[in-house]
């Protein structure tokens, strides 16, 4: 090799490795910046979540001292009584001026803070309420004078985060209330107290990085249910006497049937959804609506009654000018109820059949008429359902989700939305044969309630009470409850009796459900009631009847060995 040749190969052999040099600690240097940033968005994180944790610490503490102050100067020797009341009767009492706003207040609050010690059901108290106590006065006209009333947390409340449990969202306080907040407060109600619910509101569960896990008041191990999980332990435990849940998928009626509750989902648009955040914007497919919980039927008819009038229509334009209607909530004719006990392809739980099984059987003694019922094909309206609130393939769901850690109650769901596109398409195309595209399941649904000439429709809710992480792990079971809201049809569900030991034994050949709700003897089982769309007062009035024959059959059998069933749950 010449000279020049040599030189010309050194510099080569040098630039070589220069270049592998510089390359190599380019990636050096982007991965350093890169883990940099993990760790900063990690601390960053952690730094929210804990400020999110302290303003709840905060808000409790303050409401303790608070609530201290006021007991040094009122005994509180009403408070059993005050518990013990009905929502319509607590607002008798309120408007007679038999009981005062403070004294129900401090009551209900003393209540929630033993009762979140127990189940961590709230995420904040709202210290707002002590000023709109002060000036209560001026309300008394209103339905709801001096009602304390509970929130799930994604119904916006100007100056507070919602934040669906997703860290970016937190420190975003908002700048007005919900309609049905302004409504409700113009009714005279007292929003006291939020409530909690799973990560980012797509879960029945009920867990989030920020404010943790909410227990069941009937079973520390188990699940309060979700989304609305936070108001149904706190109602069912005795906390608030009336809240408000949201429900794309039976967030209102699972956890009701789950913590022994009355819940409702109206029929979508029936209530404002004005600032009810959800992490999905737009999706029209299958529809989400604001719904009352309580611990009976009444209450859930008379927030339906003060939130519908011209106030809410004003606010919000989209809602219509339809009265509620007190005669046919009243009305007491017989009925013709289509019924069905369990779902093809679908899990059913033996407690679940078995608690439509004994309503019907109720219901039939008390001269209605029960006829059979065949749902529109559930694996068909299970396509239109994860095509309508997953169009994108959770793409968006997992985009909320970066930058929080994910709670293990979802891990299921991400596990799904996270499958390679080329696997999808292969679990597709081995589910094609089932799945026969429906030409219109809402009309081919009414068409059936037509034929029978049927008024409403008794079936199961999903229940019992699950162990915790199982929910995201069992969505075979969501088309019991998410059926009507792609149907679009009002639903309800009411306790009805609690799981037997027969029931457990029956469980063993439910391989899939086992694990998930094994345990459960003496948990809550509850019926669905539901009607067609906007015969919100029918559904609500086939649910009294339900509640009221159920009340009249334990009390006349003295609550025997068979099922007790849980009207007002007294939780110590
Ligand atoms: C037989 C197979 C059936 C599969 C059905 C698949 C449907 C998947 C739909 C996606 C998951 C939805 C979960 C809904 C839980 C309730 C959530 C809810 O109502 N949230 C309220 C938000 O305001």
């Amino acid at each position: 090799m010449g000279f020049l040749e040599q030189f010309v190969h050194n510099g080569r052999a040098l630039l070589g490795h220069r270049s592998k040099a510089i390359l190599l600690s380019g990636a050096a240097c982007f991965g350093a910046v890169l883990l940099v940033q993990r760790v900063n968005s990690r601390r960053e994180q952690k730094k929210r979540i804990l400020e999110a944790q302290r303003r709840r610490e905060k808000s409790f503490q303050v409401a303790e001292r608070a609530l201290l102050e006021y007991k040094q100067s009122h005994p509180m020797t009403n408070a059993l009584y005050i518990l013990s009341l009905s929502l319509s009767e607590l607002t008798k009492q309120l408007q007679e001026s038999a009981l005062s706003p403070e004294e129900v207040f401090y009551t209900y609050l003393e209540k929630t803070l033993d009762v979140h010690q127990k189940l961590n059901c709230c995420t904040e108290i709202i210290l707002d309420s002590f000023e709109q106590l002060k000036t209560i006065g001026s309300c008394k006209r209103g339905i709801l004078y001096g009602v304390p009333l509970s929130l799930k947390e994604n119904l916006l409340l100007k100056n507070h985060d919602s934040s669906c449990g997703v860290v970016k969202y937190l420190n975003q306080p908002a700048d007005d209330d919900c309609v049905l907040v302004k409504v409700l407060k113009e009714q005279g109600a007292i929003p006291f107290v939020r409530t909690n619910f799973p990560q980012a509101l797509l879960n029945y569960d009920c867990s989030n990085p920020i404010y943790g896990q909410t227990l069941n008041p009937h079973n520390l191990q188990k699940t309060a249910g979700g989304s609305s999980g936070g108001e149904a332990a706190l109602i069912g435990a005795g906390g608030s006497v009336i809240g408000i849940g949201t429900d794309i998928g039976g967030s209102a009626r699972i956890p009701a049937s789950f913590c022994a509750i009355c819940g409702f989902k109206p029929t979508a648009g029936r209530l404002s959804s004005k600032g009810c955040k959800s992490i999905f914007r737009g999706q029209k497919t299958v529809l989400s609506t604001p719904g009352p919980m309580a611990r009976d039927v009444d209450s859930l008819a008379l927030f339906m009654k003060a939130e519908i009038c011209e106030q809410m229509v004003f606010l919000d334009p989209t809602t219509p000018l339809l009265p509620f209607d007190e005669g046919l909530y009243q009305s007491r004719n017989s009925l013709r109820i289509g019924y069905f006990d369990c779902i093809e392809q679908t899990p059913t739980s033996p407690s679940m059949t078995r608690g439509v099984q004994e309503v019907k059987a109720l219901l039939e003694q008390a001269g209605h008429t029960l006829v059979p019922f065949t749902p529109v094909r559930i694996l068909d309206m299970a396509e239109l359902m994860s095509k309508g609130a997953l169009a994108d393939g959770g793409a968006t769901f997992l985009q909320q989700l970066e930058g929080s850690p994910v709670d293990p109650v979802l891990h299921a769901q991400v596990a799904m939305y996270r499958l390679p596109i080329c696997l999808r398409k292969v679990l597709a195309f081995i589910l094609k044969p089932f799945v026969s595209f429906p030409s219109d399941c809402v009309n081919d649904t009414i068409a059936q309630w037509r034929r029978l000439n049927l008024d409403v429709v008794l079936c199961p809710i999903i229940g019992p009470a699950f162990n915790f992480c199982y929910c995201g792990k069992l969505m075979s079971m969501v088309p019991h409850s998410m059926t009507y809201n792609l149907l679009n049809f009002c639903a309800g569900v009411v306790p009805v009796s609690t799981v037997t030991e027969e029931d457990e034994r029956n469980l063993f050949v439910l391989i899939g459900l086992l694990q998930a709700i094994t345990g459960g003897v003496g948990l809550p089982v509850a019926v669905q009631c539901v009607a067609l769309p906007w015969h919100d007062e029918l559904c609500l009035r086939f649910m009294k009847e339900v509640e009221e024959l159920v009340k009249k059959a334990r009390k006349d059998e003295g609550a025997n060995a068979n099922g007790k069933v849980y009207l007002i749950y007294d939780f110590h």
